[in-house]
């Protein structure tokens, strides 16, 4: 996927300002930066949420911004920072709605084999038949995951997806999504605030200020301490150590007092 000069506006106030940003298929990038930075507005652009007229996204020979909706969600999965969770649904079902896009009037043997390796790869198996209302918000944000799954994209948009996971479940999830991209040759794109998971899961990170992108590359050399410190207004180290780079705030004398 190769973004370029992506601009765009609320009304008056400008949000993403010249973005140029290539994921290659079968990698997994976090997309970074402090709250109000623009990453959300950013994948709603590339998930056809939000429109723009400056700039280009080329999939392969393909323009993504101009793609009709059924044509996008054929190749374009968006799991958004929150959603209206079809209630009503059984987790089977809210997963089946993914494979929507490639499917006719019924699921045939493919759609209900593709649904039901995302079920098992997230870890839903034993909650397929429990309605979505009975779920706590990570097993529901588990369901969404699965269901962008489920629609077997080339490119995989996933809006703070570990938010409301606990510990286990943000390692698997970032671990699962990894894989899907690099088995698949997915260009996914994740929002987080996670630093160092970004590091620890992302072959690539990015991260944007203000609008501009002002890092992009691996963590042990994209994440640099003065620009870090800079951006979340925070000082911050930088650490390597044995293969792992870690961000760690820099707290001064008497701020855990
Ligand atoms: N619907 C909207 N109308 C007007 N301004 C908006 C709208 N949505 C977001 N903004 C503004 O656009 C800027 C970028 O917001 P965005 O949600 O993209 O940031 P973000 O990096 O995803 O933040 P967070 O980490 O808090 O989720 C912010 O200043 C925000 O107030």
């Amino acid at each position: 996927m190769s973004i370029r000069d992506v601009e765009f506006a609320y009304g008056r106030h400008q949000v993403l300002r010249g973005i140029d940003l290539d994921v290659a298929a079968g990698t997994l990038c976090a997309l970074l930066g402090p709250n109000g930075s623009g990453k959300s507005t950013l994948t709603k652009i590339l998930a056809g949420v939000l429109r723009t007229r400056q700039g280009t996204v080329r999939l392969g020979g393909r323009d993504l911004l101009s793609m009709k909706p059924r044509e996008r969600a054929k190749v374009v999965a968006y799991v958004p920072q929150s959603s209206e969770v079809p209630f009503e649904l059984t987790v089977r079902e809210a997963v089946t709605l993914g494979r929507t896009p490639h499917m006719g009037m019924r699921p045939g043997a493919e759609d209900v084999a593709v649904v039901e390796d995302a079920i098992a790869r997230l870890g839903l198996a034993e909650l397929a038949e429990r309605r979505l209302s009975d779920m706590s918000g990570g097993q529901a944000q588990r369901v969404l995951i699965a269901r962008a799954l489920a629609q077997r994209p080339r490119v995989l948009l996933l809006d703070e997806p570990t938010s409301a996971l606990d510990l286990r479940y943000q390692v698997e999830t970032l671990q699962i999504v990894r894989q899907v991209a690099r088995e698949e040759g997915v260009a996914a794109l994740i929002a987080i605030h996670d630093l160092n998971h970004a590091a620890t899961f992302c072959q690539q990170v990015v991260l944007l200020s203000g609008g501009r992108l002002v890092a992009d590359g691996p963590a042990p050399e994209a994440y640099d301490a003065e620009l870090l410190g800079e951006v979340y207004g925070l000082p911050v180290e930088v650490l390597h150590d044995a293969g792992q780079t870690q961000v760690r705030p820099v707290l001064t004398k008497g701020s855990l007092a």
